[in-house]
């Protein structure tokens, strides 16, 4: 079981809902992966407008912990005003931190990142900031109170994988809340990656809406996370310089 806050998941894997090529794709793609958390942008969901298109209109929304994120700020004051008006809509369970500090790699900004989750934990917000895979900057986001801390394995849409794996495993040895790896998954094989080196979770979106089935890579994921995460448990071998036999000759007279 994985818990963050108050709340309990069965599934370690978290799903966006941005960027399907429809929305019928959408809904089985999230069907399969048999997700729990759902996370979409608070600024896409033209919140109190009815009479506007809504992008999650498919999904019994009502079955998820909503996780709306605050995609688009460039401040901490623009955050936690995006936080406040998800909240207020209703559609907020809890709240992803998403400060963005460069247009072109959408990496987030540091201070603003911290400066967010300090108020928004005051205001008695869930608070998952979205972090580089920087180790110094996790604890100090773990301290001020968030609930979970979500690093980047690489940039958002970017599908790179892991690019720092000893960061990535220096966060998860060093955290006192859960970790969820957040960003930048391009396949099954970077979930299992990090599930391996002991994520508590994973956040991903373009992986699976841009695959080319994606209600197939839906299913793919959900089975790398239990598959990593049931290695992580199982411990893997030491990695040796030379060969042991599998079959040991020891003992045997003939
Ligand atoms: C939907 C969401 O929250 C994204 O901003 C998130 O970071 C996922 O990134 P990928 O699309 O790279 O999986």
């Amino acid at each position: 079981m994985l818990t963050i806050g108050d709340k309990q998941f069965h599934s370690r894997l978290f799903l966006g809902t941005g960027k399907y090529p429809d929305f019928d794709t959408q809904k089985e793609a999230v069907d399969v992966s048999e997700t729990e958390v759902l996370t979409f942008s608070v600024r896409r969901m033209n919140i109190f407008e009815p009479s506007q298109p809504n992008f999650l209109e498919k999904l019994d929304v009502e079955k998820y912990s909503l996780l709306p994120n605050t995609a688009g700020a460039k401040t901490a004051e623009e955050a936690v005003r995006t936080a406040k008006l998800a909240k207020a809509s209703g559609l907020c369970d809890m709240i992803k931190v998403e400060v963005i500090g460069c247009d072109k790699t959408l990496l987030p900004d540091p201070v603003e990142t911290l400066k967010a989750t300090e108020e928004l934990v005051k205001e008695g917000f869930t608070v998952l900031p979205y972090t580089s895979d920087d180790v110094v900057l996790a604890q100090r986001l773990a301290d001020a109170g968030a609930h979970a801390i979500m690093p980047g394995a690489s940039p958002i849409g970017s599908g790179q994988g892991i690019i720092n794996p000893l960061n990535l495993s220096l966060i998860i040895e060093q955290a006192n809340v859960p970790v969820i790896v957040d960003a930048g998954i391009g396949s099954p094989n970077d979930v299992t990656a990090a599930m391996e080196l002991g994520a508590d979770g994973i956040l991903l979106n373009t992986a699976v809406s841009a695959a080319a089935h994606p209600v197939k890579m839906a299913e793919a994921m959900k089975l790398a996370v239990q598959a990593g995460r049931l290695g992580y448990e199982a411990g893997r071998i030491p990695k040796k310089r030379y060969a042991t036999a599998s079959s040991p000759m020891e003992g045997i007279s003939v």
